[in-house]
């Protein structure tokens, strides 16, 4: 791993001021992947996409109104023993506070970036859009820690997210983002922040509390993931997870035993069994509490689901706390943007209004009085 030499002395802040993304380009192409520029974009911004992608770009992405909401940041760099560089809280964070909301200063294609053949190529492009960005924002990223290499590609894979532009329906559309602030966060498999990324902005958010000194940081993978496959991805970011929760065997084993239990108990919901009864919707929040990383997607995946069962049980005030309790997390995982246009978030807010008038209101009602009365007999 390289170490920067120097720490940098300010935060790469975007500019809170509404302006659109004007691209400048194509500059430098290879086949139909050019650069493009927009160094007057929050901290500067370069693209390594197709055409398509880069109009794209130009309708949607806005620099955020608020720029970083909070001012000045509550955490500040510090070396953390065997991780490098890491991010620490210096104030309390409040669970749903918004610690950073910002542009990328790079974008890349994903579907080109993936392409071994094509390495070389991508390599020369990304130098090309790294000479288009301002300097300071240039050296922000050159002082980026990178595994597996020297190369911008290597530092890309380091630190920078994938996502979707389109939100993830067609694969042509997939990006590596990458943000200078949040690439100095390390990976916790109990994470005490999540993001989310929408139209190329990235939000991250406190998932719980977080006191003064607590390092503050992300999950690198899917934590519903088994313990194995969870380390073998690590692994090949360079570094054997050294998390509470992996360094005790005992724990993650429990850990393992209820993402099992999660999964058996999402099959039968899935596959509407016989056997599902209000027990299999307490059942799946309560997994989902004790085990803290999995609060990143407890609204989704429990809250969500539990509510419903409330609610095809005719059981109203297990649906309205559940709905609303929803409601908030969902807010947390999907992001303000994209909550305000979910199909989940409004069924859960309807369902927590008016229970009865909910679509799922009640439909399972008879089935389990009827399983109530072959208890009895
Ligand atoms: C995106 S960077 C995070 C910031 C980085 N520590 C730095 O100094 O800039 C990712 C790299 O940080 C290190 N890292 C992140 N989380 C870690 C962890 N939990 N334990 C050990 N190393 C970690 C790994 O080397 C990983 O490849």
């Amino acid at each position: 791993c390289q170490q920067p030499s120097s720490l940098p002395t300010a935060w790469p802040l975007s500019t809170p001021v509404d302006r659109p993304l004007l691209l400048q380009g194509p500059h430098s192409c290879v086949d139909d992947v050019c650069v493009y520029s927009d160094p007057a974009f929050g901290n500067g911004l370069s693209v390594v996409t197709t055409a398509a992608n880069a109009d794209f770009l130009g309708d949607r992405l806005r620099l955020p109104l608020a720029g970083n909401i909070i001012s000045p940041t509550p955490f500040y760099e510090s070396y953390i023993i065997g991780k490098g560089i890491g991010l620490v809280a210096n104030a309390t964070i409040r669970r749903g506070e918004r610690l950073m909301v910002h542009t990328p200063t790079l974008l890349v294609h994903w579907p080109t970036h993936a392409k071994e053949e094509t390495q070389n190529d991508t390599e020369w492009l990304y130098k090309m859009a790294l000479e288009k960005l301002p300097a300071p924002s240039r050296n922000v990223f050159s002082q980026q820690m990178h595994i597996g290499g020297s190369g911008v590609r290597a530092n890309i894979e380091t630190n920078c997210f994938r996502f979707f532009l389109d939100g993830g329906h067609d694969e042509s559309t997939g990006h590596l983002g990458c943000f200078p602030s949040a690439a100095r966060l390390n990976h916790d498999c109990e994470p005490n922040l999540h993001y989310t990324i929408t139209d190329g902005i990235q939000s991250i958010v406190a998932v719980r509390d977080i006191s003064p000194g607590e390092e503050l940081s992300i999950s690198y993978v899917d934590l519903m993931l088994p313990s194995t496959e969870r380390k073998a991805r690590l692994h090949d970011w360079g570094f054997e997870c050294g998390c509470r929760l992996c360094k005790d065997l005992k724990k993650e084993k429990e850990a393992d035993a209820r993402l099992e239990e999660i999964a058996r108990l999402k099959t039968m919901l899935d596959t509407g069994d016989a056997a599902i009864s209000l027990e299999t919707g307490h059942r799946l929040v309560a997994l989902y509490r004790e085990q803290p990383g999995l609060g990143l997607y407890i609204g989704q995946q429990a809250y969500t689901r539990a509510a419903l069962i409330c609610g095809l049980f005719a059981d109203e005030e297990c649906a309205v706390d559940y709905a609303r309790k929803a409601v908030e997390a969902l807010h947390l995982e999907l992001g303000a943007v994209v909550a305000a246009s979910s199909q989940d978030v409004l069924s859960m807010e309807r369902l927590a209004a008016s229970p009865k008038t909910h679509w799922a209101w009640g439909l399972l009602k008879d089935r389990d009085r009827s399983k109530d009365k072959e208890r009895t007999v």
